[in-house]
């Protein structure tokens, strides 16, 4: 969906979790204009609070505290297994009428309106580009989130690139197979092509300069062009040429294929993920 632009933000909001994904949204809301002492992290390992300290001056605090109640958002960026733990910590701490906003994958909104009892709660699955304001985020509100809250959500996630909204919570572990895990298939493919170019006697910053112009350019040819990815590979591949030669090995390898089975792979693990930590498996006493 089409975001429009918001005013300034100035709304106090809680991190839980303060490591990789929490690092690429705090990134984005101080870009916005949000002042660091409007941020509340709980992060109980150090270097990961140092890290915050470095890049951001924000200052984490090992364990929640009651400043936490002063925030109208909730942000968690724990792993999937530590959420459950996490809550229990948290949620005497925080606002009764505080919104929640999860980025962990696989773990339900059902799991988290059963260990914070609230059913104020946005999931989210977004991606690292987000550290570049170039990210992909899937998104599905409980259905007593209200317009309002919604915004609020669109406003803190705005900066960090595109969002998409989802009717259906099961889409949002394809959203994780596909642009959540995405960026790690694009590094592997870069990984390869720039690995190839030096086997082919390029040097290492000669390979990746032509690999990552080669995605970044194919990448933004495919965007603004309106043709399907389909009809663009046919036009780069000559018959009897290179391309073809690459490509031709590739389908006989079933590379498009097993591509395919591996984000099946992605979906089944965040589907498994929400058995595994979920509210059935650990409940809050
Ligand atoms: N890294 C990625 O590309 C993406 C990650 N996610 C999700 O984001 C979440 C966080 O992932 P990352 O940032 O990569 O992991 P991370 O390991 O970098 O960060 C998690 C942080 O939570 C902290 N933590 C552990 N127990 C805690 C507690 N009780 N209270 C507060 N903080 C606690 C850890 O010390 C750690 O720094 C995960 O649930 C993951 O599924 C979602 C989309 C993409
Ligand atoms: O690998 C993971 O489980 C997380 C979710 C999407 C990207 N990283």
């Amino acid at each position: 969906m089409t975001v429009t632009a918001l005013p300034s933000l100035d709304t106090p909001i809680a991190f839980i979790g303060g490591g990789n994904m929490a690092s690429a949204l705090i990134g984005g809301l101080l870009r916005q204009g949000l002042p660091a002492a409007q941020l509340e992290v709980v992060e109980p390992f150090e270097p990961a609070r140092a890290a915050l300290a470095q890049a951001f001056g924000v200052t984490a605090q090992a364990a929640p505290s009651p400043a936490l109640a002063r925030a109208r958002l909730v942000l968690w960026a724990v792993k999937p297994q530590t959420f459950a733990a996490a809550a229990r910590e948290v949620r005497t701490h925080a606002a009764p009428g505080a919104l929640h906003l999860s980025v962990a994958a696989g773990i339900t909104t059902d799991s988290i309106a059963h260990w914070l009892g609230s059913e104020r709660i946005v999931r989210a699955m977004p991606n690292t580009p987000a550290l570049v304001g170039r990210g992909m985020t899937g998104l599905y509100a409980r259905p007593q989130v209200d317009a309002a809250a919604r915004a609020l959500v669109e406003q803190v996630l705005e900066p960090t690139g595109q969002l998409l909204w989802l009717q259906d919570e099961a889409q949002l572990d394809a959203v994780t197979a596909l642009s959540g895990s995405g960026p790690a298939y694009v590094f592997l493919f870069l990984e390869a092509m720039a690995r190839a170019g030096t086997e082919m006697g390029l040097t290492e910053a000669q390979a990746r300069q032509l690999a990552l112009a080669t995605f970044q350019g194919a990448s933004e040819l495919a965007a603004r062009s309106g043709d399907a990815p389909a009809l663009l590979r046919q036009r780069v591949t000559s018959p009897g040429g290179t391309t073809h030669a690459a490509i031709s090995h590739m389908q006989q390898h079933q590379v498009p294929e097993q591509f395919i089975a591996a984000m099946h792979a992605a979906q089944a693990r965040a589907q498994a993920m929400a058995a595994e930590f979920g509210k059935d498996h650990e409940a809050i006493p």
